[in-house]
C-alpha cells in the first residue's frame, strides 16, 4: 500500500516536472513567434497599437497560456479518465441508477460549459484592461517630467484607478458567477445522494441490488461527482486561459509586411536620384485626410536638397515614403529610374542614412549606439571618424567611459543624442543621407557645425551622397542646391535660396519672420 503510494507520488511528481518543462518551452517559443510577427509589422501596425497592449501581450498573456499546459489540460486528462472509470463501473454496477448519474453529471456539465464561456469572455476583458492600465502607467513613467512639471499626478493616478476600478468589477463579476457554479455543483451532489438512497433502496426491496453494492454505489458516484466538478473547474480556468490568448494567437497568425515576403531587386551600386512622381498619400490610420497631393520632385545624385515649410505640411511624411515606411496611396517613387516597390528593401535601406526628429538612443554603449544597424565591418576607428564628422566626438572623449559610457534617452542631451544619430548615419556611408531636422534641438554652435558637415559632403567628390535636409531654421539650409517648399501637403515653391527670396512667396515670408525672431 505504502509502496504504491510512493509510486504514485512518483509519478505525479515525474507528470508535473514534465508538463513544467513543456509549459516553459510553450511560453518561450510563444513570446518568440509573437514578437518576431510583431516586429515584422508594416509601420501602419504600429501606428494603431499601443506600447501597453503589444507589452501586455507579450508577457502576461503569454504566461496565461502556460495555464492551459501547467495545471489545466493535466488535470483534465487525469479527472476525465477517473470520471469515465468510475462511470463504467457504476453502469456495472447497476445501470439505471448508474444513467441517473450520468443525467445529473450531464446537467452539471452544460452549467459548467456555460461557466466556462463567461470566464472566456471575462478573461478577455480583464486582458483589455490590465494593458489599458499598463498603458496609462507606461505612458505616466515615460513621461515623468512633464507629469511633475504640470503636478499631474493625482490626475494620473486617477486615470490608472479608472481601469483598476474597471477590473475590480469583472472580478467581482467572475466571483459571483463562481459561487453560482458552486452552488450548482452542490446541489447536483446531493441530489445524486438523494436518489441513490431513495432509488437505490427501492432496488434493495425489490431484490435487484445488494446493500454492499450500493453502498460502492454511493462511493464511486460521489468520485463521479467530484471528477466531473474538477474537469469543470480546470475546463473553466483553460476557458480564461483561451479567452486570454485569443487577442495574442491573433497577433501570432499575422502575416510579415509584404516587404520582407517580396524579394526586390538588387542594383548594382546606388547612385542617389530619386523622382516623386505625381505622389498623393493620405495615412491608414486617418483615410479621409490627404496628407500629400500630387507631388512631383526630382532630386539628383550628390544634390542637398532642403524641404522647408509650415509645421503639419508633409515634409516627414515625404521621407516617411521615401523609406517606404508606408507606400504612396497613388503616384510613384522612383530610385536610381527604378520603382521603390520593385527594389529589395533591405538593400535599400542599408545604404540610406536616416536622422530622426526626435533620435532615441538604445540603452547600450555609445559606440554600439554609433554601430547600430550597420552592416559593414567597421572598426573603432570608423566609430570615432563618424563622431567627429558629427562633431559628437569631443563631448563623447569627455564623459567618463568615453566610447564606452552606456547611455539612454534621458542622460544625454537633445542635441548630443541628434550628434549620435548623425554619427550612426554617417558611419554607414550612405548614398542617400536624410536629416529630418537635425538641427532642431542643437544650439547654434552645432548647428553651425552640422553646416560644415552638409558642406563637407557637398563639396566631397569621393563620398558623394545625395542629401534631404527638413529643416525649421532656415539659416541651415541656405547653401542648399534646391529648397522646395511644401504647404498642405503639396510643393508651392521650388528654387534655391536668392531664387525663391525673388519669388517672395512663402520662403520669402518665413525666412524674414526669422530673421525678425533672431533681431
Ligand atoms: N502616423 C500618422 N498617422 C496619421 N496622421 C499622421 C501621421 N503622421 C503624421 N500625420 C499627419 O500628417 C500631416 C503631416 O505630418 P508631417 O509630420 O509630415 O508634417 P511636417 O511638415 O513634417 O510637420 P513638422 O514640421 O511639424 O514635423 C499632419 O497633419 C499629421 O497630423
Amino acid at each position: 500500500m505504502c509502496y504504491s503510494r510512493n509510486m504514485q507520488v512518483k509519478i505525479f511528481g515525474l507528470r508535473g516536472c514534465f508538463f513544467g518543462i513543456a509549459n516553459m518551452i510553450l511560453v518561450k517559443r510563444m513570446r518568440e513567434t509573437l514578437y518576431s510577427a510583431l516586429l515584422l509589422q508594416d509601420i501602419s501596425f504600429f501606428d494603431n497599437e499601443t506600447v501597453g497592449d503589444l507589452t501586455s501581450r507579450l508577457g502576461s498573456d503569454c504566461q496565461q497560456v502556460s495555464r492551459v499546459i501547467g495545471n489545466d489540460l493535466n488535470l483534465i486528462l487525469r479527472n476525465a479518465v477517473q470520471g469515465t472509470g468510475a462511470l463504467i463501473y457504476l453502469l456495472i454496477l447497476s445501470w439505471p441508477l448508474g444513467l441517473c448519474t450520468l443525467i445529473i453529471c450531464s446537467t452539471l456539465a452544460a452549467v459548467m460549459l456555460i461557466y466556462g464561456m463567461y470566464q472566456k469572455k471575462a478573461a478577455k476583458l480583464t486582458q483589455e484592461f490590465t494593458a489599458s492600465a499598463n498603458q496609462v502607467a507606461q505612458e505616466a513613467f515615460s513621461l515623468m517630467r512633464t507629469v511633475r512639471i504640470y503636478g499631474t499626478e493625482n490626475l494620473e493616478l486617477e486615470r490608472y484607478k479608472l481601469w483598476l476600478e474597471k477590473l475590480a468589477s469583472i472580478s467581482l463579476r467572475q466571483s459571483a458567477a463562481y459561487g453560482f457554479w458552486n452552488l450548482s455543483f452542490n446541489t447536483l451532489y446531493h441530489s445524486t445522494q438523494v436518489i441513490a438512497v431513495l432509488v437505490g433502496g427501492t432496488f434493495i426491496l425489490g431484490g435487484h441490488i445488494t446493500a454492499e453494492k450500493l453502498t460502492k454505489f454511493i462511493l464511486y458516484s460521489e468520485w463521479l461527482i467530484y471528477s466531473t466538478w474538477w474537469v469543470g473547474d480546470n475546463l473553466s480556468s483553460l476557458m480564461q486561459s483561451v479567452g486570454a490568448s485569443e487577442k495574442v494567437f491573433q497577433l501570432m497568425d499575422l502575416l510579415p509586411s509584404d516587404q520582407f515576403i517580396s524579394k526586390g531587386l538588387k542594383l548594382q551600386r546606388l547612385v542617389g536620384q530619386i523622382e516623386f512622381v505625381n505622389v498623393s498619400f493620405y495615412y491608414p490610420s486617418r483615410a479621409a485626410i490627404p496628407v500629400l497631393q500630387h507631388v512631383n520632385l526630382s532630386v539628383h545624385p550628390g544634390q542637398v536638397v532642403a524641404i522647408v515649410g509650415l509645421s503639419g505640411s508633409g515634409k516627414s511624411t515625404l521621407v516617411n515614403l521615401l523609406l517606404r515606411l508606408y507606400e504612396p496611396t497613388n503616384g510613384q517613387i522612383l530610385i536610381d529610374g527604378f520603382p521603390l516597390r520593385e527594389l529589395d528593401i533591405k538593400w535599400f535601406r542599408e545604404r540610406i542614412g536616416y536622422v530622426g526628429q526626435e533620435p532615441k538612443l538604445f540603452r547600450m554603449d555609445i559606440s554600439s549606439n554609433i554601430r547600430y544597424g550597420c552592416t559593414r565591418d567597421i572598426s573603432q576607428k570608423d566609430v570615432e571618424w563618424a563622431a567627429k564628422q558629427a562633431y559628437a566626438h569631443d563631448f563623447i572623449s569627455s564623459l567618463p567611459n568615453g566610447y564606452e559610457t552606456v547611455v539612454d534617452d534621458d542622460l544625454l542631451s537633445g542635441g548630443q543624442k541628434q550628434r549620435i544619430a548623425i554619427a550612426r548615419a554617417i558611419l554607414r556611408d550612405p548614398a542617400i543621407l536624410i536629416l529630418d531636422e537635425a538641427t532642431s534641438a542643437l544650439d547654434a554652435e552645432s548647428e553651425h557645425n552640422i553646416k560644415g558637415v552638409l558642406r563637407a559632403i557637398g563639396s566631397d567628390f569621393t563620398t558623394k551622397r545625395t542629401v534631404i535636409v527638413i529643416a525649421h531654421r532656415l539659416s541651415t539650409i541656405q547653401a542648399a542646391d534646391r529648397i522646395v517648399v511644401m504647404n498642405g501637403g503639396q510643393i508651392i515653391e521650388m528654387g534655391n535660396h536668392r531664387e525663391l527670396l525673388h519669388q517672395d512667396g512663402l520662403y520669402a515670408r518665413l525666412t524674414r519672420r526669422q530673421a525678425d525672431a533672431v533681431a
